[in-house]
């Protein structure tokens, strides 16, 4: 059964102040950047532990944008709260990677199709059997679609998810490499999980922000204020969407 979620512990938003369709950067000051940049009338929803959420509209549309830290635990923490507590049904991350393929540069953009993962968080859950945390297909459709239009270099394909930023064995992501995974992150999936836990829809765009192989880098900077072009697909992708059948 787990914990039992009746209160929002690390969100102090009012009931309703947060909308159906959340971006989530892990970044809570590219929350901040998205706000300013692409909500009219942004007002912030959240202060707990400074993890920075707004509530606007786009294109006519009221859209939530919430920061949620790095790695799997924490994200899993706002994603559960976003959708039991406030009634989220759109969850959509944006965030940043890096490349473990030759062909999937630095700043392109990722769409997450399905999320490998060395976390433990399913073996707590499933055990030995193995969960495959997918994307929405009509979410996946609608973002490499829009991506498409614009022009963006976009891959989309299998992702990982992994607890650790600075492994020990640089070389381990190799392994994934050889089985086309794309890139590596550390969020979504846990985000696909309390997803499919909860019957909505979910799912993960990113820029590569560095490449394992070629050791390319982007700045902290860049990474915070920059990669607009994915911003604007997820908007884009989920306006006017109705609910998961
Ligand atoms: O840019 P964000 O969304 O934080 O995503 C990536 O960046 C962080 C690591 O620097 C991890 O959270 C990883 O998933
Ligand atoms: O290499 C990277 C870049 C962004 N995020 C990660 O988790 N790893």
């Amino acid at each position: 059964m787990g914990y039992p979620v009746d209160m929002s512990i690390h969100l102090n938003a009012e009931p309703g102040q947060i909308a159906e369709t959340v971006l989530l950067p892990g970044d809570p000051l590219r929350a901040k950047h998205i706000a300013e940049t692409f909500l009219e009338n942004p007002v912030q929803h959240n202060t707990v532990r400074g993890m920075l959420g707004f509530t606007g509209t786009y294109k006519g549309q009221r859209v939530s944008v919430q920061g949620t830290g790095m790695g799997i635990p924490s994200c899993m923490i706002y994603t559960e709260e976003l959708i039991t507590q406030y009634g989220c049904k759109n969850l959509i991350r944006v965030g940043t990677c890096g490349s473990y393929q030759e062909d999937v540069r630095v700043r392109d953009i990722i769409i997450g199709q399905a999320a490998s993962t060395d976390s433990n968080v399913n073996k707590i859950r499933f055990g030995e059997k193995t969960f495959a945390p997918i994307a929405d297909f009509e979410l996946l459709l609608r973002a490499y679609q829009i991506a498409q239009e614009r022009g963006f270099r976009t891959h989309v394909g299998n992702i990982m998810s992994s607890d650790t930023f600075y492994h020990d064995d640089f070389d381990q992501y190799k392994i994934w490499k050889d089985f086309g995974v794309l890139a590596v992150e550390m969020e979504a999936a846990g985000l696909y999980t309390v997803a499919a836990k909860h019957g909505v829809r979910a799912l993960t765009i990113l820029t590569v922000s560095d490449h394992l192989i070629t050791r390319e880098e982007t700045t902290s900077e860049e990474r915070q204020l920059t990669f607009n072009g994915m911003i604007e697909v997820a908007l884009d992708a989920a306006l006017g969407l109705g609910q998961k059948a």
